[in-house]
Order: C-alpha cells, then structure tokens, then sequence
C-alpha cells in the first residue's frame, strides 16, 4: 500500500488525452494507482484534446480505454472514486489564446498541476509557449514529456530551449519508462548496497558486459512513426543507454536526484565516438524478414501494412560499445536490440574474468567464466553461474557450472512488479526527478547515437536482412565472435 500523506492534491492535464499513449498507458496506470490508494482524494484529471468533448464523454472514453487496454476486471467502487476525478478541456495546442480555458478549470493555484505531454514532441513548444502565456507555468507547476525527444541533437535541443523558455529544469520531468522498472531501479541496490558487487565492478574484475532488449513484437501498426525513428533512436538513444550508465556510474556521493544524474551524465561523456573510421567494426543494422515467431508466420518488415518497399530503416542493432574512463577501459559492452526476435527478453549479463591461473584438472584450459545475469523482464529476477565441486569421493575435484537463482516473483509481492508509468506517474505528483532524464543526459546521448547514424549515412550502410524470430543478422554474432566472445542465450535451458 501507498503512503498516501506524501502524495499531494493534483491536477494531471493529459495533453493529447485521445491518443494511445493516453489511453493504452496513462489511463490504466491512473486507474492502478486509484486501486492502491495512492490519489489524494482531491486529485483531479483533466483530458485535453481537439475532440468536442463534455465530462460525460470523455468518462465514457476514459471507461473505454480502461476495459480496452487493461488484464484486470474494473472494480465498481474504484471506478466509483475514479470516475469522479475527470473533466475534460477542449484546446488546440496551437492556439495559445485557447490556453485561458484549461486556466479556468485550475484556478486553485497552489495546487501541483502535472501536465503530461502524450503528444508529438513537434507540440511541445506550442503546449509550453500557451501555458506560459495563460500564467500556467510556475511553481507548482511540472511538464511531463515522452521519448523520443526529437529525432537528434539539434531537434532536441530546440525542444529543450523551448520549455526552458517556460519551466525551469526543475518542473521537466523527461520520461524513458526503463527507468520505472523495478528490476532497472535493482540495479543501484544491487550495486551499491552489495560489498560483494561494489568492489568487483571494474575492468579488474569484470571482462565483458552484454545488455540486450529483445522484442518479439513487431512494429504493431506504428509503421510510419517507426519508419522515421528506427531501432536506434526508438530504443538505443534511450532504454539502453539508461540501462548502461546504470551499470557503468560510479557510486554517487549521495542517493539524491541531481547526484545520480551526475555519475550517468559521466558515463555518457565517457562513450567512445563511433563514426565512419570504425562503425564497420562496431555496429551491425538488420531489417526483419517474414519468418516465424513462436510457430506463427509474420511478414516482413517492408510487406507490414503502410510500408515504403524501400524503406533503410533499421529494427535491429547491435553495438560494441567502449567506455574510456579509468573503471571501464578494455572492458566492451555489447548492446542488442531488436524487433521480431524469438522471445521478449531484456537482460543484463555480466562476465567476470576467469581466476588467474587454474588450479583444476585440465589446467591447461581456461575456468568457465563466473557470469551475472540480471534478468529485466520477463521473469524478473536474476542468477549468477559460479563453479562447483561434483559432490563424490572422487579424488581429483571435477567441476559443474551451477547456478544461484533469485526470482523475484517467488521471493517478493509480485503486486509490487509494477507497471513502470504507474511508477513514473507517482513520481512526477511526488515532485522526485530521480527516474527521469536530465537535460544534459538526453543531449550527450544524442551526440553519441548521432555520429553513428550519420557514420552509417556516409559509408552508405544497409540494414541486413534477418528473419523474423532469429538473433538479428549474422554479421551481429560475426561482430562478438571477432572478440572471442559469444552472445549470451536468452532464456538459456527454456
Ligand atoms: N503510444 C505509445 O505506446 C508510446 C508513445 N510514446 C510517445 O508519446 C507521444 C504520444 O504518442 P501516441 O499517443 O502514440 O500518439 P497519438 O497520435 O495516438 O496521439 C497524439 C494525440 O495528440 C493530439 N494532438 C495532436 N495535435 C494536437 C493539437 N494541435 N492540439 C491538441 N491535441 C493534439 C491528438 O489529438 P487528435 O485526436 O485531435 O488528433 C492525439 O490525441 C509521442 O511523443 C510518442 O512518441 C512513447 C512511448 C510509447
Ligand atoms: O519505448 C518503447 O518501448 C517499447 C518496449 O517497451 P517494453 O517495456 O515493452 O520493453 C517498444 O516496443 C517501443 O517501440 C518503444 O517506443
């Protein structure tokens, strides 16, 4: 349960309320939170879009939506206090002068308002610049705003310059929903509430480092979004560089907001550049083909609905990602994302080097390495594969990798396996910027995805072919295997 005394009276405007953001995440999020107790009983919400909308309507939506998009049966007493909150405020965010009438429904003004942008980022400005101008913009006021943020650096510095023109750092609040995962936030525990971990997390100890977010699904009638986006900007840009400087920050000094921020924004700098003297090496793009995924056959990436036949967008990739800093040099992180993969599977492998000299039979042979796997989603959780002895009266000692397993589901209240945007939700009416993404984080990690893009731009690089529900292209386990290493087996045994 929710400790209801720290989370405050709200208004939560939700620009672009119609759309699916809105209604296949937010309303269903607000409805959990609803369900947990956690809404102030004054806290209010308020639909804003283009649509001619009264109260009645847009509850009538807001009901659609929640039997549309969510597993759980409506509880009638919940709905009963939800429904109470809504009204609805019809404005086109291009309008400015349009703005007074959102002022008229939050007249109280010492209220937190958290306005969620669930809009193309190309509105935000318009969204900020009306706000401003209806004197909707100060303290308490929070803008809420979804990835991606722009399509590169200089698009999404315009963005950020148009709402600092507006709000200070302080009321932005940059969403990447990896961040709202419990088993993401794991990671700080893990690392640095662990003697075990804290002082074996280094280019000593630690060989090499493998994150991958595999999808299963395809590009789910989002063909023209995708398009303009791919893999890279949609995911690389943000989930798995997050989940990276996770796993690379230096310990913080403290556990406040700006502190952590610091030790990721480092990681960032820290990035090698990748541009077109070793992207060939580096990086590998797929494109799907039609093919199976578990046992039904899907088409390929240019036959889904509303394709351009010609189409270089890539929906996979894979990186081998250096950082140069005193902790991480010679120590290479390989990221791996894609669509169409055989299983839906986000993951965190670490391998640790092997002793430095076996002692063992055969010991003219390399250790199996002690390997870390931090299992993200599904089956949260983790394990770590160490060696030992075969029980026997064996005189020699004959080795077997074993495993120590942690599932969250069995060892902890699996309610509290929460979705992530009921999580980011709570944040942003908490006032807390911890699980969101600093100015200077987005426009680092731009820098970094943009030289790669513009890299495969000038060497005229073309995704490769790979069906749906393999790995990705073969040139991706040729990139690993040039290291002498191999990609991990997601969900290995399964
Ligand atoms: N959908 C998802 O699962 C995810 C979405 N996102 C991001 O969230 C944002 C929203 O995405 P999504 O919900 O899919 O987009 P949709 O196109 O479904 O919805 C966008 C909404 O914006 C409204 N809108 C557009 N222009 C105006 C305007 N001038 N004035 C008022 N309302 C306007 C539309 O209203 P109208 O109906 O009147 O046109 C619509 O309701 C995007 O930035 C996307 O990248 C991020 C992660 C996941
Ligand atoms: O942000 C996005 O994330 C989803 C994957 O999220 P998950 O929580 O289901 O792992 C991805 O499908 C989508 O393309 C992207 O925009």
């Amino acid at each position: 349960m929710v400790v209801k005394s720290t989370i405050p009276a709200c208004d939560i405007v939700i620009f672009g309320a119609k759309g699916d953001l809105a209604r296949r995440k937010l309303l269903p999020s607000l409805y959990q939170l609803e369900k947990a107790g956690a809404l102030h009983r004054e806290t209010r919400i308020i639909g804003v879009g283009r649509a001619d909308w009264d109260i009645k309507t847009y509850t009538k939506v807001v009901r659609l939506a929640l039997e549309t998009f969510m597993n759980d049966d409506i509880d009638d007493q919940v709905w009963k206090t939800l429904s109470t909150r809504f009204d609805f405020c019809n404005l086109d965010v291009n309008e400015t002068n349009y703005f007074s009438r959102l002022g008229v429904k939050l007249d109280q003004q010492a209220r937190v308002t958290v306005n969620y942008f669930a809009m193309p980022p190309t509105t935000f400005g318009a969204i900020c610049k009306g706000l401003g101008a209806a004197g909707l913009n100060s303290k308490p006021s929070r803008v809420v705003m979804e990835k991606p943020l722009g399509t590169d650096l200089t698009s999404s510095n315009r963005i950020n310059d148009q709402v600092a023109e507006y709000f200070t750092e302080s009321q932005v609040y940059r969403i990447d929903h990896y961040l709202g995962k419990e088993t993401v936030l794991n990671l700080l525990a893990l690392r640095f509430a662990n003697a075990l971990f804290t002082s074996n997390w280094d280019n000593r100890t630690i060989d090499h480092v493998q994150i991958t977010v595999a999808e299963a699904v395809g590009i789910e009638g989002r063909w023209g979004y995708f398009d303009q986006t791919g893999q890279m900007r949609d995911m690389i840009q943000s989930h798995l560089l997050q989940i990276l400087t996770m796993i690379a920050m230096s310990p913080p000094s403290d556990f406040t907001t700006d502190r952590i921020r610091d030790e990721k924004v480092k990681v960032l700098r820290s990035l090698r550049p990748i541009n077109y003297s070793n992207v060939h090496d580096t990086t590998v793009r797929g494109q799907y083909t039609s093919g199976y995924v578990h046992g039904k056959l899907v088409p390929g990436y240019l036959e889904e609905e509303g394709a351009n036949k010609n189409s270089r967008t890539e929906t996979f990739v894979s990186i081998r990602v250096d950082i140069d800093n005193w902790r991480w040099v010679g120590v290479p992180f390989y990221l791996r994302t894609g669509k169409r993969l055989p299983n839906k599977c986000s993951e965190v492998v670490v391998y640790f080097k092997q002793p430095a000299l076996n002692l063992f039979q055969d010991s003219y042979q390399q250790l199996p390495q002690n390997k870390l796997t931090i299992r993200l989603q599904p089956d949260e959780g983790m394990d770590i594969q160490i060696l030992n002895k075969v029980p026997g009266l064996d005189h020699k000692h004959r080795l077997q990798t074993t495993k120590l397993n942690l599932s969250f589901t069995n060892t902890f209240n699996q309610e509290h396996l929460a979705d992530s945007y009921k999580r980011l939700l709570l944040e942003t009416m908490r006032g807390i910027q911890a699980l969101f993404v600093r100015c200077d984080e987005v426009e680092e990690a731009w820098k970094w995805v943009d030289s790669i893009i513009a890299a495969w731009k000038a060497v005229n690089d073309v995704p490769q072919p790979y069906q749906a529900g393999t790995w990705g292209p073969r040139a991706s386990v040729a990139m690993i295997t040039r290291d002498g290493r191999s990609w991990n087996k997601c969900h290995e045994g399964e």
